[in-house]
C-alpha cells in the first residue's frame, strides 16, 4: 500500500490519560491457557506492557492452584515485577478470592487487590464454590485487612449481561452488588460481561440501572469479545460516561468457568477506538501491537486484535 492511500491515524495520545485502561492480559488473558507458561514469559509480557505505557497491569491471581493451575506461580511473578524506578507509577493489582489469598498477596508485596463476585448464583458456585452472599461475607475480612495495610481493593462483578448457566441476569441484581462492594470500601467496581454476550442496548440498560445506585465514575467496563461486541460495548459504556476499561493485549484469554468464553476485548482495539474518540490513554499503540504479536508467537496462538493485525499489515506493506 502506498503512503497516500493509508488510512489516517487517530490522534496520538497526549501525556495525561483521560481514560484509564486496566490491562488484564497477564491474569485474565493467561489463566485459561492449557499449556504451562514460564514465569519468565509472564514477566516479559508485563515488562513489555509497562514499556508500552500501561499503568495498571493485573499481574496474577492468588487463587487456589488446584482451581487455576496457571496462576500457581503468583509469588514468583510478584517477586519478578519491574521496579518502580524502571516503570514509575505502574500499578500491579492481583486477584484475591479470600483472606488466605489476600494474606499471600500482601506477603508478596501487592499494593492493590481485587475481590470478585458474580451477579449469578450459578456462576458464583462454579467460579468460587460459594453463594453470592457467602462471597461478599468472605470479602469483609479482606477489606478490613486491606484498610489496615493501606492496600486498595477493587471489586469485580461477573456475568453482568448474562450467565452461561443461568441465562438472563437482571441489571438490578448487578446494581445491588455494585452498591454493596462500594459501601464495603472497594474504590471501584468492574462490570464483567464474562461470556461476551451483551450488546450495546444491554450495556445502556445496565449502566442506566447501576448508575441509579452508584456513581458512574466508580464503574469500570470489562467486556469479553466472544460474540464480537467488545468494542461496540465499550463505545456504549463510554457514551454512558464510563472512563475505565479492562482489556487484554491481543485479546488473550477466556474464563475457566465460562465454557466457550473468548478473550477480553483487545487492548489494541480499545486504544484505537478511544484515541479515535479523542481520548488519551498514555499508550503507545505501535509498541502495544508489537507486544501483542510477540505474546501470540510465544503462545503459538492467533492474534485476536483487529487493530494489532491491521498495524502489522501496514508496517509490512
Ligand atoms: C475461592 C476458592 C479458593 C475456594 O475453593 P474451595 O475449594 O471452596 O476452598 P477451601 O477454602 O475449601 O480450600 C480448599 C483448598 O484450597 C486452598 N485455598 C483456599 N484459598 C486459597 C487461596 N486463595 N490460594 C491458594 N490456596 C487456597 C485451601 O488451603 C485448601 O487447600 P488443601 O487443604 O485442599 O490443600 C477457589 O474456588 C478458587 O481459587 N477459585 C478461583 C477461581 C478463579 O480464579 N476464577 C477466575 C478468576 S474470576 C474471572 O476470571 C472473572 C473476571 C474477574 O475476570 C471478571 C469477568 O470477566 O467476569
Amino acid at each position: 500500500m502506498s503512503m497516500s492511500s493509508r488510512p489516517p491515524a487517530p490522534p496520538a495520545s497526549p501525556a495525561a490519560p483521560t481514560v484509564r485502561l486496566v490491562e488484564v492480559g497477564p491474569r485474565d488473558g493467561l489463566q485459561n491457557e492449557r499449556q504451562a507458561i514460564a514465569t519468565a514469559t509472564k514477566l516479559a509480557l508485563i515488562r513489555r506492557l509497562a514499556a508500552a505505557g500501561l499503568k495498571d497491569i493485573e499481574a496474577t491471581a492468588f487463587v487456589s492452584p488446584k482451581w487455576v493451575p496457571q496462576m500457581a506461580d503468583h509469588a514468583e511473578v510478584m517477586a519478578g515485577l519491574p521496579s518502580a524506578a524502571e516503570f514509575p507509577g505502574v500499578n500491579y493489582p492481583v486477584l484475591t478470592p479470600n483472606l488466605k489469598g489476600f494474606e499471600a498477596a500482601l506477603a508478596a508485596g501487592a499494593r492493590e487487590v481485587a475481590v470478585f463476585a458474580a451477579a449469578s448464583e450459578a456462576f458464583s458456585q462454579k467460579n468460587i464454590n460459594c453463594t453470592v452472599a457467602e462471597s461478599i461475607a468472605r470479602f469483609e475480612p479482606i477489606l478490613a485487612a486491606a484498610q489496615t495495610a493501606g492496600v486498595r481493593v477493587r471489586g469485580y462483578i461477573s456475568c453482568v449481561l448474562g450467565c452461561p448457566y443461568q441465562g438472563e441476569v437482571a441489571p438490578e441484581a448487578v446494581a445491588a452488588i455494585a452498591r454493596e462492594l462500594l459501601q464495603m470500601g472497594c474504590f471501584e467496581v468492574s462490570l464483567g460481561d464474562t461470556i461476551g454476550i451483551g450488546t450495546p442496548a444491554g450495556v445502556q440498560r445496565l449502566i442506566g440501572t447501576v448508575g441509579e445506585q452508584v456513581p458512574v465514575a466508580r464503574l469500570a467496563g470489562h467486556f469479553h469479545d466472544t460474540w464480537g461486541m467488545g468494542v461496540a460495548n465499550v463505545a456504549e459504556a463510554w457514551r454512558q460516561g464510563v472512563r475505565v476499561f479492562d482489556s487484554s493485549v491481543a485479546g488473550l484469554g477466556g474464563c475457566p468457568y465460562a465454557k466457550g468464553a473468548t478473550g477480553n476485548v483487545a487492548t489494541e482495539d480499545l486504544v484505537w477506538l478511544l484515541h479515535g474518540l479523542g481520548e488519551s490513554t498514555g499508550v503507545d499503540l505501535e509498541a502495544l501491537a508489537a507486544c501483542g504479536e510477540w505474546i501470540c508467537a510465544e503462545l503459538g496462538r492467533p492474534n485476536g486484535s483487529r487493530a494489532g493485525r491491521a498495524l502489522r499489515a501496514r508496517c509490512a506493506a
